[in-house]
């Protein structure tokens, strides 16, 4: 069989030269009757490549292309009994962790996560701030951004928005390959590509391939794509292949003729006019269809499998007359950056652990993105106007009689609910809304995730809190709630607490979901187990003992109380005897049993909420980051 020769596995200061030994990948996990199950997904799987070239992963489905390929990228989630061993090299050196790979590399997922509502060049321009020196010039990073804009062929579709299945924006062709250039500005030396052809008709599939085919050979880097089922044309582009079955290598070399004269060579010819690629593909796959067949096709694939006869390449030393400038340096090495490349990912690196820059920048992304969906936000300040115009026409100015307690009361546990229910339904989907994104760029040591949370909850703030402020106002006003500016502020700046807290209890639900429609289904549970034990429904001593702890997290109670004392306390109301007993506030307060409540110190628990809230959220933010399986042993 055709095989990579020693000596085009040279460092350059282009592409990283990639080998990998016996990587063997396993899931063990218990069965019910005690014993253990090893699954193995990966079976001793060794290759090399190099720059310059464009090598394709390709195998039936379930035949190991995506394990192998987050394998080689350090990219296999954490999970229980999951175990990878084996050694990769990178010119030469032992890569051992995956913040090492994650240094030297860009991993291009298979699906496209992306802000629906910036621009491409919106997008690579956020990518290039958090991924360039920030010692480069902002002129320099457009420029950047610019060129691979270019050599994507993006310029036409530069300032559309990304847009998604809701949103119309730009084509899936060309989404991407802005998901490829945000990988690409930082000019990684190795590039990972899950089926970056998935989901593309056949002409945007070969716009991508050829896309990087030219990346390969014009600037030289080593690219790594699983591939599934590729046309002729795309096959054409391939310069070399790994082909796996079952979890076993059946093929790793040049692709093309010396992957067809292998083939060829163990009595399974390329038919006359048949697309290469698919002929592999068939002659690599079980036929389940009857018995016999699954006996025949197991027995030819355990040939091919046995044919493979890898000529050991050696592991490439270090301090070849032809290293790349550095290449002695293991800095240098395990970064695996072009020369200019290497100091700004030292500077990248430095200040992905920053807190400033990436904050800023996540902050304006945020706030276009919440900003920009006008249609949510339209449809939700509409429907706080009417409800809000509704309540006050309902109730407008109420009398100070007897008959007015049962209303204010009313009212005021309306506005306590209406406030916990918008700001906590309505934040709980924007973390699971960006998961995706904030994965990937995660991985992709963009950035921590602290500036994250904190940017993501102040965009929050203003447009939480002014339209609260505002409908607040409007009711008070309209419906005749206490008259005096004090008791109007203290109204205010209680709502404005009970709205925080609310946000943060959303960005906790928010920070648990893993999908955008958990949100409404959960979050509104949530809020009305609250809601039970806020004291309007239930009187507070008739609360079951064991249900006591609900009651005193419930943030909605601490707001209603509070806004009570402030409407009833020392309160007078007039009396006409045709309610037949007449209370005034205080005695409306006791009955509430809200008589030794105070305004300050509710707020301050809802101050001290607020911060657990937050924290609790910021925890689950930190706890749910991607993690990635290290290499358990090396064999050489
Ligand atoms: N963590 C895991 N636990 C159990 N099985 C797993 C795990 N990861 C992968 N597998 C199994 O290993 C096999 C290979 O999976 P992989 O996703 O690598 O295949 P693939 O060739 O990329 O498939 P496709 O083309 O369908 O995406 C599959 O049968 C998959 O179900």
């Amino acid at each position: 069989m055709s095989k990579m020769a020693v000596g085009d596995m040279r460092p350059t200061d282009h592409g990283v030269v990639l080998q990998w030994r016996d990587i063997t990948y396993s899931v063990t996990k218990k069965k019910k009757d005690g014993t253990l199950d090893t699954r193995v997904i990966l079976n001793a799987i060794s290759g090399d490549t190099s720059g310059g070239s464009l090598l394709a992963l390709m195998g039936p489905s379930g035949s190991g292309k995506t394990s192998l390929l987050n394998a080689l990228a350090f990219r296999v989630p954490k999970g229980p009994g999951a175990m990878i061993t084996g050694a990769i090299y990178a010119d030469g050196k032992l890569v051992e962790t995956p913040s090492q790979m994650a240094r030297m590399s860009a991993y291009v997922e298979q699906e496209d996560a992306l802000f629906a509502l910036s621009t491409v060049r919106e997008t690579l321009m956020f990518a290039a701030q958090l991924r360039l020196s920030k010692d480069m010039p902002l002129e320099e990073k457009e420029q950047e951004v610019n060129n691979v804009i270019a050599d994507l062929g993006l310029v036409a579709a530069a300032d559309t928005i990304v847009g998604n299945e809701q949103i119309r924006g730009i084509s899936g062709g060309e989404r991407k390959r802005v998901a490829i250039g945000m990988d690409l500005l930082h000019d990684p030396r190795l590039i990972f590509m899950d089926e970056p052809t998935s989901g593309l008709d056949a002409f945007q599939a070969l716009n991508v391939m050829t896309a990087l085919k030219d990346l390969a050979i014009e600037k030289g880097r080593t690219i790594i794509a699983s591939v599934h089922q590729p046309r002729s044309s795309i096959y054409a582009l391939i310069d070399q292949l790994v082909l796996l079955s079952g979890g076993r290598l059946v093929y790793a070399g040049a692709g093309q003729g010396a992957c067809s004269a292998h083939f060829a060579a163990l009595g399974e010819p390329v038919p006359k006019d048949f697309n290469p690629a698919d002929h592999f593909l068939d002659i690599i796959s079980v036929d389940y269809r009857t018995p016999k067949l699954t006996e025949s096709t197991m027995e030819r694939i355990e040939k091919l499998a046995k044919g493979v006869a890898r000529e050991e390449v050696p592991i490439i030393k270090l301090g070849l007359d032809n290293a790349p400038a550095g290449a002695g340096d293991d800095k240098g090495l395990v970064m695996g950056f072009t020369s200019s490349g290497r100091a700004e990912a030292e500077q990248n690196s430095k200040d992905a652990s920053r807190f400033w820059i990436p904050f800023k920048l996540l902050l304006a992304r945020t706030w276009r993105e919440q900003t920009r969906d006008t249609a949510t936000l339209t449809i939700k300040y509409v429907m706080q106007t009417f409800f809000s115009l509704l309540f006050g026409v309902v109730y407008l100015r109420m009398a100070r009689d007897q008959t007015s307690i049962q209303d204010r009361t009313g009212i005021l546990f309306f506005q306590a609910m209406n406030q916990a229910f918008g700001s906590a339904i309505g934040i709980s989907k924007i973390i699971p809304q960006q998961l995706k994104v904030v994965s990937r760029e995660r991985a992709a040591r963009m950035y921590t995730p602290l500036p994250y949370y904190v940017s993501t909850f102040l965009v929050t703030l203003p447009l939480e809190l002014i339209p609260g402020v505002v409908y607040g106002t409007v009711i008070y006003y309209m419906t005749g709630l206490r008259e005096g500016v004090g008791h109007y502020l203290i109204f205010l700046a209680v709502m404005t607490l009970e709205n925080f807290a609310g946000i943060g209890l959303g960005m906790c639900l928010s920070a648990s979901f893993t999908s955008v429609e958990m949100a409404p289904q959960l979050a509104p549970a949530f809020v009305i187990l609250f809601l039970m034990f806020s004291g309007f429904f239930l009187n507070e001593s008739n609360v079951p003992v064991w249900l006591i702890w609900l009651r005193e997290i419930s943030f909605i109670r601490y707001a209603f109380q509070a806004l009570c004392v402030n409407e009833f306390k020392g309160a007078e109301f007039s009396c006409d005897g045709s309610t037949g007993s007449c209370v005034d506030g205080d005695e409306h307060l006791e009955r509430l049993k809200f008589d030794d409540i105070t305004i300050g110190g509710n707020c301050g628990i809802l101050a001290g909420m607020i911060l657990g809230f937050n924290l609790l959220a910021l925890g689950i933010v930190y706890y749910r980051q991607p993690k990635y399986l290290a290499l358990e042993k090396k064999t050489q």
